[in-house]
Parts: C-alpha cells; structure tokens; sequence
C-alpha cells in the first residue's frame, strides 16, 4: 500500500460569476495535477460568494447540474482523488452546505453535509446565521483514498472536537476540511483548531479556504496542513495560492506507537463523567 503521497490546497478567488468561479477552479486543479499532487481539496463554497443570500440562488442538485459536472470530470481527466469543496445543494426544498468527493475514475465516492451550521454572534464583529437557510447534516462521511481512511468535515465542523474523535475511533488518519473562517475568528482559532484536532486525534488535518476578496464576506484564507503531531507543515497567506505538503502516513503510526494516548484512555471515568 502506497502512503506516501502529494496533497494539494486550493485557496483559490471566488466572486460572483459561477462560470468562472469553475473555470478558476479547473485551471487551480490542472497546476496542482502538473505539481504531482493525488489528492487536491477546493475551498468551501467555491462556486459562489459565501453568504446566506446567495445560498438558494446557487444551490444545485448532487449529482446533476454544473458544479458536479465539472467535479467529476476534472477527477477523470487528471486520475485524481477530489475533494469538491462545498456547494450550496438543493434537495426536496431543503439546502445544505455540501462537500462532494470524486475518485480518480470521475465517480462520486463520499457526500457530506455541514453538520454544524454557523450561527455566531460577536457584536460589531461578525453575526452569520446558516441556519436561517440551510440545514444541518446528520452523519460522519469517510473516503478510502487508496488504503488510508479520510474524514470530512466542514469550517464550523472544525470547532467540535467529538466529530474528530469519532472520524479518529473510526480508523481515520486523515481530515479534511473545506473552510471560510472570517477575520475576526481566523486570527484566532484557524490555526490553533487544526492544530488541537491534529494532536489530540494523531491524525494529518487539511483545511482549506478561499482567497480573501475585496467585497462581501471576507474569508481569512491560511489555508494550512497539520501533521498528526499537531505541527504546520504548511500554511497559504491570504492571497490565491496553492499550498501543497507531502503526506507521510508513516508519521501517524509514529506518534500513535510512542504517545499512545489512544490506549492511555481512562473511558471508565469519562463514563461517569458523560452521566452526570
Ligand atoms: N464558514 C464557517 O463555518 C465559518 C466558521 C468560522 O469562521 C468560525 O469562527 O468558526
């Protein structure tokens, strides 16, 4: 089993067009390819602006319309595993906000829906209510990507250590994030989650943003990869940008053989603990 591998960061400009948010997409995808990465993640909401305005205006049913298509055949085109950001998806009247993964065949190998909608609060920061729009996924969606078993979760899922935990029991040693953290939590936490997630689960984690724009929502961008030691093995600025690491699996069996917390676990006081 090969588990050494090349992982590509998209953290590409998305405006409002759709048509060239995809092209952008596409032209991002075949620099990554000719860069010698298998595995390249888009950012969250990567065919359209991120706001609750535009959800239903660009929403899409998985696997028709536009954005899939070009998903699946960009994954054929280059023999790559894909990870399609999110899209605003439409189905039976509901919307969700929904990470799509394609294998190197163009076929759609994994769905998951934000489980956790962004509502926040910060006065005079930022107030953004998902929920307002969109609803909440249900279920932890995993990929085998050649051997190695990767998790999926999206932005505001990165803030929930339990989802992490349960991708890492599940025999994940990967985690992928597509993400649009803002200027007031990004300078924050974006670095430090990923970095928390990585350590406590031993596992990679991948988070990956679009590029901070002039107008509308300002997403933080650092787009960054986390070795399952917790260290920033690479980070974008906030400008587009490729960020790419070479993955070392071997690293996972490392820190989980010589910090064997996984183990160490105390789950009989955690029992009482949870009751209570
Ligand atoms: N798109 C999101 O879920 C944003 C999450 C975020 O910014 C945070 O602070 O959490």
């Amino acid at each position: 089993m090969k588990r050494c591998f090349r992982t590509a960061l998209i953290q590409m400009q998305v405006g409002t067009d759709l048509t060239k948010n995809l092209e952008n997409a596409v032209k991002h995808i075949q620099i990554a390819k000719n860069a010698g990465a298998k595995l390249i993640t888009l950012p969250e909401c990567f065919n359209s602006p991120y706001g609750t305005n535009f959800f239903e205006q660009y929403a899409e049913t998985i696997p028709k319309g536009p954005t899939c298509e070009m998903l699946s055949k960009a994954a054929k085109e280059h023999s790559i595993y894909l990870v399609g950001g999110t899209f605003p998806e439409v189905e039976n009247k509901r919307y969700y906000n929904t990470c799509t993964v394609w294998n190197p065949d163009g076929n759609l190998i994994a769905k998951f829906r934000k489980m956790h909608l962004f509502d926040i609060d910060i006065p005079g920061k930022i107030t953004f209510k998902e929920s307002d729009i969109l609803s909440a996924g249900n279920e932890l969606v995993t990929f085998v990507m050649e051997g190695i078993k990767i998790g999926l979760g999206i932005c505001y899922d990165l803030r929930f250590e339990e989802l992490a935990k349960l991708y890492r029991l599940d025999g994940c040693n990967m985690l992928i994030y597509p993400a649009a953290f803002n200027t007031t939590t990004g300078p924050m936490h974006f670095e430090l989650l990923q970095r928390a997630r990585a350590a406590d689960n031993q596992v990679y984690v991948c988070a990956v943003s679009p590029a901070r724009s002039e107008k509308g929502y300002k997403a933080y961008g650092f787009s960054q990869v986390t070795s399952p030691w917790g260290k920033v093995i690479a980070q974008a600025k906030e400008n587009e940008e490729i960020v790419y690491a070479d993955i070392d699996m071997t690293e996972c069996d490392e820190v989980r053989q010589q910090i064997p917390i996984f183990n160490q676990r105390r789950c009989d006081v955690y029992e009482i603990v949870n009751k209570i």
